[in-house]
């Protein structure tokens, strides 16, 4: 493709919250245009109407879902849809030549047989399964360059993966050992209305759900299995939490050795170089929500227990930034060649 000027970038799911982050964060891209924000229930109407916090920022009129049409007036389509739409839309979208950054997860996972049992909805063919990157920037990046099709990772999965897998690489922690302990913010279940974020459900609230039972573990357990070159199961709670952005994952695994906190902030301070969106804190010092809150980063830090041998290791991310709409920026930037930086040097809104 050939790209003179700005890249044209279009949005199909832009009055979902991933969807009007990916606005937010692409206003401020010195390389790309926002060309179409879609809709399939409200086309036609001026994107500030539902969205007041864009009137004098973003004055467009809402398009509606035809792979043809967007093609005529994008080169890359961000897909922020659920999943199940991203599955039979994304491949629309490829045949009629666009780019395609999907951020649902429907095409993160190699095993269409595996998909169906997690997510209850038929399988995209294996030939789009195994064409999406999935795209795991700090660990995958070199996959990205020049890629068509990038799988931007869960939420959940991007601050796990980045909190276990330098030390998973490394032989650092038992691989058979580790447990999850998630929490995320209410913004993680989008803008739709359910029960379980109703305000009086959530309020002075704090509860598990999908236990054993989220998407996303198979997703872990896929990239550390190939990480390890060893099957690896994890035990993986999430919780909802009464703030509207920022997930936390606590970690703990069982240590292969008698590392300290020193040793590990050694090891992710040399697997994470050159990788600006993780920071990797001093020996004892941990994370916290806010401190990423608006932001492309991942932070993590780590406490060791020589007496039980395990370690745990603190990871946090702003769900919406980082956990979606940021790193699908960041791996277009991979996928054009440019600085994975470009457009997303958002400095964490605290307090
Ligand atoms: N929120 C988060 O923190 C994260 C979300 N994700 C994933 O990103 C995707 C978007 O999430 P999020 O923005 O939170 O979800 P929302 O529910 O907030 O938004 C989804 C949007 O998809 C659009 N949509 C629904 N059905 C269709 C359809 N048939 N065709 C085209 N568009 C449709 C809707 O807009 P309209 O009705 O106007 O078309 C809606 O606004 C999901 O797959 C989610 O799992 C991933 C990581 C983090
Ligand atoms: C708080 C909350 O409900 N979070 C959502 C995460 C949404 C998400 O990231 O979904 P996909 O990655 O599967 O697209 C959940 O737990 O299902």
């Amino acid at each position: 493709m050939t790209v003179t000027g700005k890249l044209r970038a279009a949005i199909v799911g832009s009055t979902g919250y991933g969807g009007v982050e990916l606005i937010r964060l692409l206003q401020n891209h010195p390389d790309i245009e926002i060309t179409s924000v879609i809709s399939s229930s409200s086309a036609g109407a001026p994107i500030e109407e539902g969205f007041p916090h864009l009137t004098g920022i973003v004055q467009r009129n809402l398009d509606g879902v035809d792979a043809a049409e967007i093609a005529g007036r994008a080169d890359v389509v961000f897909t922020a849809t659920p999943s199940g739409v991203s599955a039979k839309l994304v491949p629309q979208l490829l045949e009629a030549g666009l780019k395609v950054v999907d951020l649902s997860g429907d095409f993160r996972l190699k095993d269409g047989a595996e998909y169906e049992q997690w997510y209850k909805h038929p399988a995209p063919s294996d030939s789009y399964l195994q064409q999406a990157v999935y795209g795991l920037c700090e660990v995958f990046g070199e996959r990205t360059a020049g890629a068509d099709f990038i799988s931007n990772p869960g939420c959940y999965s991007t601050a796990s993966l980045l909190g276990l897998i330098p030390a998973l690489q490394a032989g650092w922690i038992k691989h058979d050992s580790i447990i999850i302990d998630a929490k995320s913010g209410v913004s993680g279940a989008g803008r739709g209305t359910s029960l379980m974020v109703h305000y009086s459900e959530i309020n002075e609230n704090f509860k598990a759900y999908k236990v054993n039972k989220h998407q996303h573990i198979p997703e872990i357990e896929q990239t550390l299995t190939e990480i390890s070159g060893e099957k690896v199961t994890v035990t993986f709670t999430t919780h909802l939490v009464p703030m509207t952005r920022g997930i936390m994952s606590t970690m703990y695994a069982g240590m292969n050795g008698g590392y300290n906190e020193q040793d590990f902030v050694n090891l992710y301070r040399k697997y994470y170089a050159g990788r600006p969106f993780v920071r990797v804190r001093d020996a004892g010092v941990l994370p916290a929500t806010k401190e990423v809150s608006g932001s492309n980063y991942c932070d993590i830090g780590f406490a060791t227990d020589a007496r039980t041998g395990r370690v745990t290791i603190v990871s946090v991310i702003d769900n919406i930034v980082k956990g979606a709409a940021g790193q699908a920026i960041q791996n277009l930037n991979l996928m054009m060649g440019w600085e994975e930086t470009r457009g997303l040097g958002y400095t964490p809104v605290y307090p």
